[in-house]
């Protein structure tokens, strides 16, 4: 598709594309969504089979004007793939219908149509509401609410988990039959984690529901993989300047990969047509990427801000943030096996990195550093350890970002060395903690509050 052609309207008729039957339903209608599950579903050779209705993750947030001007465009929206060179555009027709997501009613239509055959959510981490143990977080306000108004049939429910227990209670009870539910966020084991906690918000409806799940829910785990920024006023305007009348358009590196894991009992787009791999053991893909890329990111997020950098481009042309990486990965690479070709992936990581126009915000991948910490870098700190080593390229990510919090880029190498000792413990993290209330003289309240999140 040209430019000229697209900005003549962003409608289905004009662009004569179809509009496929709904049999996806999709929580956190954002960039990742747009630019990863969208990008597979329309590049799938049974595409015209498989649309989308997605939901924003949570209602009443800037988000939602994504819906309307969605709706305005017949759903459709160009992708812009924003090579080292050039950009690429695309227009996307996947997915179909756009809700916020309060409108529960029409969550549980999509849910009681024995057509639609999977759920899928980017809500990040943070919006599934979980504790460490994976149990939801009855200290959350809104997971108390939640809890209460399932437990008495109410459809006040604002967390994803809440709204889909509800969904799958209806779809029970309307026969509507077996389906898969498959979180697209970066957490270690996500299939299994979002099992684990809707099972608890199952058990609030009622008890049976829990055993409905057991025998008809699957739960995909996935390693998502595709670099997009938040998108940004410029990208409006370049997508403008390329002829895209598009108000929402959305900006992503031309790299995409999607590991897949698990049973899709009411089928699925044959995503594997358009690059997915279906595999046995997920563990080393995922850890591959979440250890190389979402660590590194993290570490490069936290040093980089210390010295006055803005995005990841910057940071991967900074020698300190590049040691800094170049360290932490070799402790990695130890730690898978072969046949993820880490070394290669490591080399395709920094063409990915140094590209210079995609403006990747340290700022906005520092976001719940700590939380990042424990399962990025934590268990490669761990390993090595166990192995005789000292872990000091994993310690260097966990002082960047102690550095970084509590202001001490000045002693960083003292930091370092501090917590090299600190990792003789058994969780690096919390170490870390207990290291900088004693050693470091970090006042009361902010150890009180990092402990908080751990
Ligand atoms: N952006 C990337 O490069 C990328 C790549 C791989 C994976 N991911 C995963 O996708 C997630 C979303 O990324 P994005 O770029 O689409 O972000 P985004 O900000 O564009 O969209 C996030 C979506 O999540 C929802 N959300 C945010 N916080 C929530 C909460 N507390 N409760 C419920 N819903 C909430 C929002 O409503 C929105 O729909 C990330 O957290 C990550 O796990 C992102
Ligand atoms: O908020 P996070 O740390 O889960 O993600 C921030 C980035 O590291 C992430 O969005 C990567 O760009 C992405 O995971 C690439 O596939």
């Amino acid at each position: 598709m040209t430019a000229a052609t697209a900005a003549a309207a962003l409608s289905r008729a004009s662009l004569a594309l179809p509009t496929p039957p709904v049999r996806i339903v999709h929580l956190g209608l954002g960039a990742f969504h747009r630019a990863h599950q969208a990008w597979y579903t329309a590049h799938a050779s049974d595409s015209d089979q498989w649309g989308i209705a997605s939901f924003t993750g949570r209602a009443g947030e800037p988000g939602d004007s994504i819906v309307r001007a969605l709706r305005d465009q017949d759903c459709l929206y160009t992708l812009a793939l924003r090579g080292p060179e050039a950009d690429e555009f695309e227009v996307i027709g996947s997915i179909v219908r756009a809700h916020p997501a309060n409108d529960v009613d029409a969550f549980i239509d999509y849910l009681t149509d024995p057509q639609v055959g999977i759920v899928t959510a980017t809500v990040t981490e943070a919006g599934y509401r979980l504790g460490a143990d994976w149990r939801p977080n009855t200290d959350d306000p809104v997971v108390a609410s939640d809890l209460a108004s399932l437990s008495a049939g109410s459809l006040e429910l604002e967390s994803p988990l809440a709204l889909i227990a509800r969904g799958l209670a209806e779809r029970r009870d309307a026969g509507a039959g077996p389906v898969a539910v498959m979180p697209c966020d970066n957490i270690p084991d996500n299939g299994d984690l979002v099992r684990t906690g809707l099972l608890e918000f199952a058990a609030a409806i009622d008890e049976s529901l829990v055993s409905w799940i057991d025998e008809n829910v699957s739960f995909v785990s996935t390693s998502v993989d595709r670099i997009t920024p938040r998108f940004s006023e410029q990208d409006l305007a370049s997508a403008r300047d390329a002829g895209f009348g598009d108000a929402v358009p959305v900006v992503t590196e031309p790299f995409i990969n999607w590991i897949l894991c698990g049973g899709f009992p009411a089928g699925r787009p044959a995503w594997e047509t358009a690059g997915a791999q279906f595999v046995e053991d997920l563990a080393p893909f995922e850890s591959r990427k979440l250890w190389l890329l979402n660590g590194s990111h993290t570490g490069m997020a936290n040093l980089g801000r210390a010295r006055g950098l803005a995005t990841v481009a910057d940071a991967s042309a900074d020698p300190e943030c590049r040691d800094l990486v170049e360290a932490f990965w070799s402790e990695v690479v130890r730690h898978l096996p072969a046949e993820v070709e880490a070394e290669q992936y490591c080399r395709d990581l920094w063409e990915r990195f140094e590209n210079p126009r995609i403006a990747h915000l340290l700022d906005q991948i520092a976001e719940d550093s700590l939380a990042k910490l424990r399962v990025r870098v934590a268990p490669v700190a761990l390993a090595e350890r166990q192995a005789g080593r000292s872990g000091s390229g994993s310690a260097g990510v966990i002082a960047a970002w102690a550095a970084n919090v509590i202001a001490l880029d000045g002693r960083r190498d003292a930091l370092q060395a501090a917590i090299d000792a600190a990792l003789e413990d058994s969780d690096p993290v919390v170490a870390l903690v207990t290291l900088v209330a004693t050693d470091l003289g970090a006042d009361e309240a902010f150890v009180d509050e990092v402990r908080a999140q751990i």
